[in-house]
């Protein structure tokens, strides 16, 4: 789900060189290439989120046997098909949500990408894969990464701290005053990974390491105090598990997406595939150090809003998506990004335990928050 992105491009890559096959193919508008994809990897179903993308797909593969569906009921049909054992969430978003939930009831394998689900519904996400008997498995590198390291550890007791590596983003080092100066395009390019705009932008205020603290919390069970934060600016590390007799584990590898998307797809195995090597000999120095939450701030709101709980993260997200949507275009400047989250986390009530209606309420009140105030 979500073919057409970073991580579903590349995902394709990895399902074509292992000789895998593709059940179902899902994007949003990005018709011209989901016909492609859908020619050269023959699923059973396709389907366009936008209404006028699927009636433009189903005259495209109209020559073809390939079923087109729209809109939320497609992405719930793709979820659920019977003939998939794996859902690749590669959406990016909470429109991420209600399909992964789908899957999960199908007790599907999840090879997850999409944190915002974790982030909005972790708790509700991974209580019923338990009920019933899905697999999740991270893409998120450092997720992927912290999972590498748990291989073989069967007890959660033995695990003293998870440590997730940060990049820093393009802004590592710069004051306040400097982020305040900041373009869409400078904050576009990240130092080490290609990937797509929201989450480069992510990166970019270190939201990005917010969201995959609280989607690690929620992932491995932990609680905030046991995990922590180090940059390292060569994204060679891509995280770190610190057991009860001081050995720390690591999982190295180059910057490259696709080596975390086939273990997710292959785990409890591992195959050849096409991610590039590590050559160790021509690795810059490994640096760590310190994030600056005083100049990212919202690093801090996010780790606040992962120990606030319930609806908390769901705000955080709802309302991160709204202004990183109005700064791509170019509607508010960098900074305004921590200013409306913050707000609109101090004006949206936070519910306990909540259930799906309840989180999806919280996100749009969230995103009506950062609207208003943005006007
Ligand atoms: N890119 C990366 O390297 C990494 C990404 N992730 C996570 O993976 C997820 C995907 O990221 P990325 O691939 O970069 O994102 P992209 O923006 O590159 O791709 C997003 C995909 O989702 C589809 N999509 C967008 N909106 C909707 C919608 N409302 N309904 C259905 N489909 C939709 C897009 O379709 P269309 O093309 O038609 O718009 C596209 O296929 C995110 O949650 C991100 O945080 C995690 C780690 C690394
Ligand atoms: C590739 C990946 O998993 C991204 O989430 C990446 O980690 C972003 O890097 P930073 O957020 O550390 O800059
Ligand atoms: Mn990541």
């Amino acid at each position: 789900m979500g073919s057409t992105g970073s991580i579903g491009r590349q995902a394709l890559e990895v399902i074509e060189a292992c000789g895998m096959s593709v059940a179902a193919l899902t994007a949003n508008r990005s018709v011209e290439l989901l016909e492609r994809q859908a020619r050269r990897f023959r699923p059973e179903l396709t389907v366009a989120a936008d209404e006028k993308a699927a009636s433009d797909l189903r005259v495209r593969l109209a020559d073809t046997d390939i079923r087109v569906a729209s809109g939320q009921e497609g992405l719930l049909e793709a979820a659920a098909l019977e003939s998939a054992d794996t859902v690749l969430t590669a959406v990016v978003g909470v429109a991420g949500l209600e399909p992964t939930l789908c899957a999960v009831r199908r007790g599907k394998r999840i090879a997850l990408a999409n944190k915002e689900t974790m982030v909005c519904a972790g708790q509700l996400v991974m209580d019923e894969a338990d009920r019933c008997g899905a697999e999740i498995v991270p893409v998120d590198s450092e997720h992927s990464a912290i999972f590498q390291c748990l291989q073989g550890s069967g007890d959660r007791r033995e695990v003293r701290r998870l440590i997730l590596t940060a990049s820093g983003g393009p802004f590592y080092g710069w004051s306040r005053e400097q982020l305040r100066e900041v373009t869409l395009s400078q904050a576009l390019k990240h130092p080490n990974w290609a990937m797509g705009a929201k989450i480069t932008v992510d990166s970019a205020t270190l939201m990005n390491k917010g969201l995959e603290f609280i989607e690690a919390m929620r992932l491995y069970r932990m609680p905030p105090e046991k995990i922590s934060i180090v940059v390292h600016r060569e994204s060679i590390v891509h995280s770190l598990v610190e057991y009860c007799d001081n050995a720390v584990l690591a999982q190295l590898g180059a910057a490259d997406m696709r080596l975390p998307i086939q273990y997710a797809l292959t785990w409890p195995e591992r195959t050849i595939g096409p991610a590039r090597p590590l050559d160790l000999l021509h690795c810059p120095p490994l640096t760590f150090g310190m994030p600056d939450c005083e100049a990212f701030p919202c690093l801090a709101i996010a780790m606040e809003a992962a120990r606030t709980g319930g609806t908390a993260t769901a705000i955080l997200n709802g309302a991160n998506e709204a202004a990183v949507g109005l700064f791509l275009e170019e509607r508010i400047g960098f900074m305004d990004i921590p200013a409306l989250v913050e707000r609109a986390m101090s004006v949206v009530p936070v519910v306990q335990a909540p259930q799906l209606e309840q989180i999806m309420a919280a996100d749009r009140a969230a995103r009506d928050a950062v609207r208003s105030t943005a006007r």
